[in-house]
């Protein structure tokens, strides 16, 4: 008697040949010699010696306050790292929870949720929830959790944003870290989603999403669009009025710009004072400096002031039609109020003016 049935017979493969397992350049990956490696080395080893890791330090857990983390910490970073493990299943988002019950259950105090390292695990959930409930959950269109707002369809700012060249070093360094290691901090996450969507580029959160699905190692259908919507304004937060600044959010953290000179070195060299608007830096100091502004790195691609300002009022025009029609937005709706705002709001057209001698004036804060 045979324990194990035996194999059912390779059916008729016909006249395809079996082919050679294409090469990475083949699909589409260029050599990485030289380059740094991304630190994540899949496996289901590996993500239970970083979970091990994470939680052996007990205090750290018991206080995990987010979004309290350092978004600019690389060389050790202030999360657990631990999302492209439980996006591929190498680590159970059941275990990674009663490990943290098993600390709490240790140490009494503790944060809780929505800010704590288990409250994020119960995000995970909530937008694996809304996804599965919600029809169309991953657009815009025919989803009725989203706002419908007249977002443009500007590839040129589009591609910008996803090269890492929109001439701001906070917002190029995080889509620079993007395209190096595949993850970014949750906070760095969010200054680039809000800058290419509400903040100042006014381009389609459904395309910002896109490029993420692409270059993150974590990247999780819901997870992603729900974030997507959130950081855009479309649904779950709706506060516009309150937009990351490319220029000081970052300074927060990190003032003498390590992160930026790590991951765009092409500013390794320029003083700190300007390294969040190299382009108000005098001439001498980006001579200096070996960085040119509009040759060896971008000018601003626009200004943040007045781009920032135009997308509040097209979010403020946006969440008007939305209430006038209860939210049943057509096309045409729509069109009719891009043509409107497009008339009035046009900072995206005018990019700010590069300083390249001294005198410079600093852009206001937002
Ligand atoms: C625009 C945008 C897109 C995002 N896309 C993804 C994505 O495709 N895949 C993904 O896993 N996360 C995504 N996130 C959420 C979050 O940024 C990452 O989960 C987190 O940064 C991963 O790092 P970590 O494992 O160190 O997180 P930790 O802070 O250590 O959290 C532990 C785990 O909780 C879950 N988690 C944490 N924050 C969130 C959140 N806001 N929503 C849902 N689950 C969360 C993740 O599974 C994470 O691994 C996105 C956030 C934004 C703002």
């Amino acid at each position: 008697m045979t324990i194990f049935p035996s194999l059912p017979s390779v059916g008729d493969v016909g006249s395809s040949q079996i082919v050679e397992v294409p090469t990475l350049e083949e699909l589409g990956y260029v050599d990485i010699e030289g380059n740094e490696l991304p630190p994540f080395r899949g496996g289901e080893s590996e993500g239970l010696k970083r979970l091990r890791e994470a939680i052996s330090n007990e205090k750290w857990v018991a206080t995990f306050e987010k979004p309290k983390g350092d978004p600019s910490a690389f060389l050790r970073p202030a999360t657990t790292t631990l999302s492209p493990y439980l996006k591929f299943g190498c680590v159970s988002s059941r275990y990674f929870y009663q490990c943290i019950q098993d600390v709490y259950t240790r140490n009494k105090k503790h944060t809780s949720p929505p800010v704590s390292l288990l409250g994020q695990l119960l995000w995970r959930d909530f937008f694996y929830t809304v996804a599965f409930g919600t029809p169309n959950f991953d657009q815009m269109r025919g989803n009725k959790i989203c706002k419908q707002i007249p977002w443009n369809d500007n590839d040129e700012l589009l591609t910008a944003w996803r090269e890492a060249k929109t001439g701001y070093p906070w917002i190029d360094a995080i889509m620079t870290q993007l395209h190096k290691w595949g993850w970014m901090h949750h906070l760095a996450r969010h200054c680039v989603a809000c800058f290419l969507t509400r903040g100042d580029l006014f381009v389609h959160w459904e395309k910002g999403r896109d490029v993420f699905e692409r270059l993150l190692i974590d990247s999780d259908w819901a997870i992603n669009s729900g974030n997507w919507m959130w950081l855009s304004c479309s649904s779950f937060f709706y506060q516009y009025n309150r937009i990351y600044s490319p220029i000081s959010f970052g300074k927060k953290y990190d003032p003498n710009g390590n992160y930026i000179r790590h991951f765009l070195p092409i500013l390794k060299d320029m003083p700190k004072e300007y390294i969040y608007e190299p382009w108000t830096a005098p001439l001498s100091v980006q001579t200096k400096a070996k960085c040119i502004i509009g040759k060896d790195y971008p000018k601003p691609m626009v200004s943040h002031d007045s781009a920032s300002k135009d997308c509040k009022q097209k979010l403020a025009a946006a969440y008007e039609l939305n209430k006038k029609l209860n939210g049943v937005v057509s096309e045409e709706d729509l069109k009719v109020l891009q043509r409107k705002l497009d008339a009035t709001c046009d900072s995206v057209l005018n990019p700010v003016h590069s300083h390249s001698s001294s005198g410079a004036k600093r852009q206001r804060r937002s």
